[in-house]
């Protein structure tokens, strides 16, 4: 998993980004490539209205996971058994095609002591759903970040998600999923805790 993630450093530095100006401009080259005219008034604050939604749809360059995860808690009563937040939606765009990625992120860690707010979960999975991704990246992105701020005794990430990008050009098979799963720790040893990770993401 090291190799995987330190292959994807995946954010650049603000002096390597280009100007507003020089954005909107590549936006303009697009829609003429997808055989448009942006001078047309319909088309004439496109370029700007594209360039705002990418700093939304890209924010997660600006964010670090470590950030939202930093602060933990103590004070569970000893409880150490498993935490699980399924079903958390995200959209996110394949690095290859830069298409929609649709799908829903289940994470779960066996704690040590800390436990951390279960909507920092849901933040990390915002940033880096909020980049170009490939689904097995994110999916082992996640699971390594919690692994490295929090220590827990393991850490369990599915990611199910339906890929525009085979849906609607290329192969176009609409309605297709693919799963991807990161297990560490005791999820990764104890097959146990694996099958009741499995079990929970699936029960409704
Ligand atoms: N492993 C992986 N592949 C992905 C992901 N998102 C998209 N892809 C695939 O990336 C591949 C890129 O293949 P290429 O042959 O280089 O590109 P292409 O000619 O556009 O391929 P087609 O989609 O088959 O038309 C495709 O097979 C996509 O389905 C992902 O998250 N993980
Ligand atoms: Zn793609």
């Amino acid at each position: 998993m090291d190799a995987i993630v330190k292959n994807f450093p995946q954010t650049n530095r603000d002096s390597d980004r280009p100007s507003q100006q020089e954005a909107e401009e590549a936006v303009r080259v697009l829609l003429r490539w997808a055989g448009d005219d942006p001078t047309r008034e319909g088309l004439l604050e496109t370029p700007a209205r594209v360039v705002k939604s990418y700093r939304e749809l890209f924010s997660g360059y600006d964010m670090a996971a470590e950030d939202v995860l930093g602060r933990t808690f103590e004070e569970v009563a000893g409880y150490d058994d498993m935490v699980l937040v399924k079903d958390i939606p995200f959209f996110s765009h394949c690095e290859h095609h830069m298409v929609p990625i649709i799908g829903k992120a289940h994470v779960a860690y066996m704690p040590d002591g800390r436990v951390l707010g279960l909507s920092k979960i849901a933040r990390v999975v915002e940033i880096y759903g909020r980049r170009l991704q490939t689904q097995e990246t994110m999916t082992a992105q996640i699971a390594r970040a919690i692994d490295d701020t929090l220590n827990p005794r393991g850490v369990a990430v599915m990611i199910e998600a339906e890929h525009m990008c085979m849906a609607m050009r290329g192969v176009q098979k609409q309605g297709s999923t693919t799963l991807t799963t990161t297990f560490t720790g005791t999820f990764k040893t104890e097959p146990a805790d694996q099958a009741r990770f499995m079990t929970m993401v699936r029960s409704r």
